[in-house]
């Protein structure tokens, strides 16, 4: 990883997290927010710096390698963006205590979201209701937890999701819940999807216009579910919604290395072909019921006014100087 701005002093801590959100070993839009917030924590927590001005330049730095990871999920840079929003203080010792305060009063926020987001999600739930989930996220899982406590039996057709397989954390997951579990390839899905009450899926970003963009395979799901006549359902909470698509901004998709898809030596026996390997899709508002929320649910087409008011008009970048 390479520091954009080599004379400010990042601490190892940052780097860290920025590699294993780089690597995926802290993965999903939630939980890579708490743990970009938590980083800029660490920062601050050992800076050296001799003024203000040193270490509010840190924080920015932090910030900016924190946001260089992966490109897709927003609630990354609106939890840098968060952080950094109520940082105050003239002195350093001041700061450093102004950002301890923004980091928790952040996490607690995304832990209070996830649970009202939860029971949302788990009105839609029925009693003996079947879900097909797509990738792993915690949002949906929530929404998945809040129905079986409401004491609500639920089973579920996960997805393995190809290439990494995320499908297996959502398995292990919902089985810890008491869920009936079955696995199916990524492929099966249209096969089941009329033995399926609801199928719910979290997001990484939502534009403006009330597209979902979520893991690979979210927006052929989409299509074959309404094709089916069943429900579909993502569960968001608010920090994924994107801002910046308010003023005509695209999302990014994050493409991976072509080793995930397949390893070298199979690549050598069938010939080496190009690889693509995109980690997210598109989902157009038409194939999308609803979006679940901490503040109700939605029809996609009206999230640009929730949008507009949490966000305002625009952003600026996270590590913008103020
Ligand atoms: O697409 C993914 C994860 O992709 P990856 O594994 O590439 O990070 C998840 O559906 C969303 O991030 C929502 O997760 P959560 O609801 O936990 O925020």
């Amino acid at each position: 990883m390479v520091d954009s701005t080599p004379d400010v002093e990042v601490s190892p801590a940052v780097h860290r997290t920025a590699e294993d959100i780089g690597s995926m070993e802290i993965r999903g839009a939630a939980t890579i927010a708490a743990a970009a917030a938590e980083a800029l924590g660490e920062q601050a927590a050992t800076s050296e710096a001799d003024s203000p001005e040193a270490f509010r330049a840190e924080l920015r730095a932090a910030a900016r390698v924190l946001y260089d990871t992966r490109p897709t999920a927003v609630s990354l840079p609106n939890a840098l963006r968060y952080v950094l929003r109520d940082v105050e203080g003239e002195a350093v010792e001041r700061l450093r205590t102004s950002v301890r305060a923004s980091v928790s009063e952040f996490c607690r926020r995304l832990d209070t979201a996830q649970n009202d987001l939860g029971r949302v999600g788990a009105n839609r739930l029925r009693d003996g209701d079947t879900i097909m989930t797509h990738c792993h996220s915690t949002d949906v899982l929530a929404c998945v937890e809040t129905a079986v406590d409401q004491g609500k039996s639920l089973s579920a057709f996960v997805k393995e999701t190809r290439p990494r397989n995320q499908g297996h954390i959502t398995a292990e997951a919902l089985d810890e819940m008491g869920v009936d579990v079955t696995l199916i390839v990524d492929s099966a899905a249209r096969r089941y999807l009329n033995d399926v009450d609801h199928v719910l899926v979290g997001a990484d970003s939502i534009a403006a216009d009330g597209s979902v963009i979520n893991k690979i395979g979210t927006s052929g799901l989409a299509v074959n579910a309404r094709d089916r006549g069943t429900p579909i359902v993502c569960a968001a909470q608010t920090i994924k919604l994107h801002p910046d698509t308010l003023t005509g901004h695209t999302v990014d998709i994050e493409m991976r290395d072509e080793r995930e898809v397949v390893d070298a030596d199979t690549a050598d026996e069938i010939g080496d072909p190009e690889v693509l390997n995109p980690a997210f899709d598109v989902t157009p508002p038409r194939y999308v019921d609803a979006i679940v929320t901490e503040r109700g649910q939605f029809p996609p087409e009206s999230i640009v006014s929730l949008m507009r008011e949490l966000f305002g008009e625009s952003t600026t970048e996270p590590w913008a100087e103020r």
